[in-house]
């Protein structure tokens, strides 16, 4: 039975990396792959998935309005897919995590989804609750802060570096916009 995987984290943890080391596993077979991202992550350049240690691959972009389940049943009528992946998992809708799970279902495509779990205030993200929810395997990808302890929080930051408490919860950034800290780093900072 296909699968749905959620692989989430801080940020800065190694997720597009694992994600664009698991699309040349399948390659390097023979084995074809659909790579998804988020279209408002246009981080670097529009529909590339891009790790900070210098891989990269075009990707499909997704946005609340599209019909992910449709586009990747087109595609893989077209060229049967052994896997897909998908980036930016947090900015799914809680729809589109429904679609990728009959993508697994009913296509039989196994999907592997990678994302940060919470916001600069420590909130779950639409498409992380959702995939927390239906996901058949989640698994943490690991990373650590200055103290040695497991970051999983994402602090805010300013140009000058001084956290930021209140805000969107969408603001596309990288190292020089977030912080990955332990929790009780995060909460230091944030009480200021
Ligand atoms: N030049 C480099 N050499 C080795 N590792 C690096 C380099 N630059 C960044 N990294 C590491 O790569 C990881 C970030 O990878 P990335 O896949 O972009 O993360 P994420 O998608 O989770 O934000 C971090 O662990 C960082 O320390
Ligand atoms: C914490 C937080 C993050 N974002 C954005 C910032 C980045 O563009 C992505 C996550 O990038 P990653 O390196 O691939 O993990 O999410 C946001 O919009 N709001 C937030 O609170
Ligand atoms: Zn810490």
């Amino acid at each position: 039975m296909a699968k749905l995987y959620f692989y989430y984290s801080s940020m800065n943890a190694g997720k597009s990396t694992t994600l664009l080391q698991s699309d040349f596993n399948y390659r390097e077979r023979g084995m074809e792959t659909m790579l998804w991202t988020a279209a408002l992550d246009d981080r670097y350049g529009r529909g590339r998935i891009v790790s900070r240690i210098g891989l990269d691959a075009q990707a499909h972009l997704f946005d609340p309005q599209v019909d992910i389940f449709a586009a990747i049943a087109v595609q893989h009528e077209a060229t049967p897919l052994s896997c897909v992946l998908l980036d930016e998992a947090q900015f799914l809708t809680e729809a589109q995590v429904w679609q990728l799970g009959a993508v697994c279902d009913r296509l039989g495509i196994p999907v592997l989804c990678y994302g940060i779990r919470t916001d600069f205030q420590g909130q779950l993200f639409a498409g992380s609750a959702a995939l927390l929810g239906l996901a058949d395997t989640l698994t943490e990808i690991k990373t650590v802060c200055d103290c040695g302890r497991k970051a999983t929080m994402n602090l805010r930051v300013d140009a000058g570096g001084r956290p930021i408490q209140q805000g969107a919860q969408t603001q596309i950034g990288g190292n020089d916009r977030y912080v990955a800290l332990c929790r009780r780093h995060f909460v230091e900072q944030m009480r200021g």
